[in-house]
């Protein structure tokens, strides 16, 4: 029998329109509308397409955002300044600085200085040791999104076999961490595992985040695991593929999520969450909001 397909752009939708109406309670409360800068250094192709598409999300879920989009030869200092800027500006809430940046200019340095209370991407040093400790903070988007498409399936994860397939800070470490809270048995591999198709064959749960098109073959899947394909790779003819060969793992798995219409929707929709999030936070408005 073939797998459920995990429907992400559906789910994306719902959790947008609930953000679109917690925003609206938020605005009528405080008179304070949430807002979302978006810093861009050079023109990564790929790069415009999320931005224009969180762009786009924002305004239909009422939350300002705005657009800074800078030269590839943007200096360091510029861009930490314009970082300050936004930190102290009262009208954003949350600061994304889409990655990856320049190779002049330092990815840490960058993160440091963006402030935690409106790091949305969940990627400064202080929201890291708030995962990892399992204290409230602002988690990554992606890892967020897998997390509610995996609770969506239906999958219980407390005491079940989870297998990460790649370590990066943006995807594989943090969705491993927060597998880990729900109480799942959790391997992280990468590049140097030994075995990789032995090791994904005993994942109740399987993430995959490696970037290497069709990597995970229909034979590396466990009958009726829960796959999450979160690779975006872009074909010679403009297509997408995840790293997950999907006609072949749809014949094994449980539940599987599709390139595209998977993570990539739900990323988008955490970050709203996010966003919103950080605005109660910061302006310390009465309720939370679903999800806060
Ligand atoms: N849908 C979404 O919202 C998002 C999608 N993506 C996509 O997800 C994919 C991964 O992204 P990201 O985490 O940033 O990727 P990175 O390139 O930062 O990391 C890739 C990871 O995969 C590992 N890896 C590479 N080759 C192999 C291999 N042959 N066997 C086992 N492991 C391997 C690497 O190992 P090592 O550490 O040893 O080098 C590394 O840990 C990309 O396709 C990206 O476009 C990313 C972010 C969000
Ligand atoms: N600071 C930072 N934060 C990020 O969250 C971040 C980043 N940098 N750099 C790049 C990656 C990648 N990423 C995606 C977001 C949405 C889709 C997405 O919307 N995908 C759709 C359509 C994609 C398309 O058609 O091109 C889909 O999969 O269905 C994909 C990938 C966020 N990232
Ligand atoms: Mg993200």
């Amino acid at each position: 029998m073939a797998a459920q397909i995990l429907d992400g752009k559906a789910l994306a939708r719902e959790i947008r329109e609930g953000v679109r109406e917690d925003v609206a309670r938020f605005q009528a409360e405080t008179e304070v509308q949430p807002g979302l800068a978006v810093v861009l250094v050079g023109d990564d192709p790929a790069s415009r397409i999320y931005v224009s598409n969180k762009e786009r999300a924002c305004q239909a879920a009422g939350i300002y955002s705005e657009e800074h989009k800078l030269p590839a030869s943007t200096t360091q200092s510029d861009l930490l300044d314009l970082i300050g800027r936004l930190n102290r500006d009262p009208r954003i809430h949350g600061i994304l600085v889409q990655l990856p940046l320049p190779d002049a200019i330092d990815e840490g340095a960058v993160l440091d200085a963006i402030d935690p209370a409106k790091d949305v991407d969940g990627f400064h040093p202080v929201n890291v040791a708030r995962l990892v400790l399992n204290q409230e903070g602002l988690r990554p988007c992606t890892p967020a999104g897998i997390l509610e498409l995996i609770e969506r399936a239906g999958t219980p994860l407390r005491g079940a076999e989870a297998v990460v397939v790649g370590r990066s800070n943006i995807v594989g470490k943090p969705v491993a961490m927060m597998l880990l809270h729900r109480h799942a048995t959790v391997t992280l591999c990468h590049s140097r595992t030994r075995d990789l198709a032995e090791v994904c064959r005993r994942a109740d749960v399987l993430v995959a985040a490696v970037g290497r098109s069709e990597m995970i073959r229909g034979d590396w899947i466990k009958p009726g695991a829960t796959v999450i394909d979160v690779g975006i790779n872009r074909q010679a003819d403009g297509s997408l593929r995840g790293d997950v060969a999907f006609d072949e793992a749809v014949q094994v798995a449980g539940a599987i999520t599709p390139v595209p219409g998977g993570v990539g929707p739900m990323t988008i929709a955490m970050l709203l969450v996010n966003t919103l999030t950080a605005a109660h936070r910061q302006v310390g408005a009465p309720a939370a909001p679903a999800g806060g």
